[in-house]
């Protein structure tokens, strides 16, 4: 493996009591890319992302984050890594800033407590404990806690979960300007929008098992697939399905087709991931 890979998996396997729930998984992620694991609720992607933090063991395959085995790397490695997990709990009688400076500590390098305030958007609440936060500002805290250590590789466990429009576009910023500082990351999400806004590549996780991967214009066929055209004639709906629009406006403009309810979609990311998952059920 060279330095340019941040992630590479291969042939992973974890089983809970004999019921195995990661099947084979391969994967690599290059350095300073922006990867999401999509997947429906169960698929394995907590389980998976948990292997690549060191935080659970494998039963087989072999797992490369950051040039080290997660599983026995030291805490040089993990001052490497940024992780926000689905919901931290403890600590509520903390404010947001005494949080986020006593994490801070553990790392060598790590961000101004109040630069990572401002870029999670928490200067109004940094002075509130942490119980007292909406679910939403809890998610901006455990973002910063995720990236005050100046992370190489940040993993998102569904980062934006509780988010309103507003802030979710926040920290897509937020995402984009990591990774123009070259922080590799993990994304997981059920927010087809935001893997299209924000990864790189994307890889569908369904029942333990990796079933397509790509970027976001081009994943499962999305690039190829055809068009649907909606317009009215005479009145009534009419709609066809083409591999290429071009010749069939052309013919309806020849043909001094009223075109002001004209439609042409193509398959949104989210279309394509509903059939991908469907073929794997
Ligand atoms: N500690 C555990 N003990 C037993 N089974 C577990 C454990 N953790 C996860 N599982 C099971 O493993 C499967 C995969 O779970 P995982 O959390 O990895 O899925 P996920 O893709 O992250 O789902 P979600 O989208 O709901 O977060 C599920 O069937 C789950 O019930």
């Amino acid at each position: 493996m060279d330095g340019m890979t941040a992630i590479e998996v291969r042939g992973l396997r974890k089983a809970y009591r004999g019921h195995e729930v990661v099947r084979g998984i391969d994967l690599e992620v290059g350095r300073g890319e922006v990867f999401a694991l999509l997947g429906p609720n169960g698929a394995g992607k907590t389980t998976t992302t948990e292997i690549l933090e060191g935080h659970r063991r494998r039963d087989a395959g072999e797992v490369r984050v950051l040039g080290a085995d997660p599983g026995t790397a030291g805490p040089d490695w993990r001052a490497r890594i940024g992780i926000v997990l689905q919901n931290t709990e403890d600590a509520a009688d903390l404010t947001a800033t005494e949080m986020v400076r006593h994490i801070a500590g553990f790392y060598p390098d790590s961000r101004p407590v109040a630069e990572v305030i401002g870029l999670v958007g928490l200067e109004e609440k940094k002075n509130s404990r942490i119980r007292t936060l909406s679910g939403g500002q809890r998610r901006r805290l455990d973002v910063a806690l995720g990236i005050v250590g100046r992370p190489e590789l940040l993993f998102l466990d569904e980062p934006t979960t509780g988010f309103d429009p507003e802030a979710r576009r926040h920290f897509w910023d937020l995402i984009r300007t990591l990774a123009a500082e070259g922080t590799t990351i993990l994304l997981t999400t059920h927010y087809l929008e935001e893997a299209e806004a924000l990864a790189d590549r994307l890889a569908v996780l369904a029942a333990g098992q990796i079933v397509a991967e790509g970027t976001p214009a081009t994943l499962g066929g999305r690039a190829q697939a055809g068009a649907r055209v909606t317009w009215h004639e005479n009145g009534v709906a009419r709609t066809e399905q083409v591999d290429d629009p071009t010749p069939l406006l052309r013919k309806l403009v020849a043909a001094d087709t009223d075109l002001r309810t004209l439609t042409v979609t193509r398959p949104t990311l989210e279309d394509i991931y509903l059939n991908l998952i469907g073929a794997h059920r």
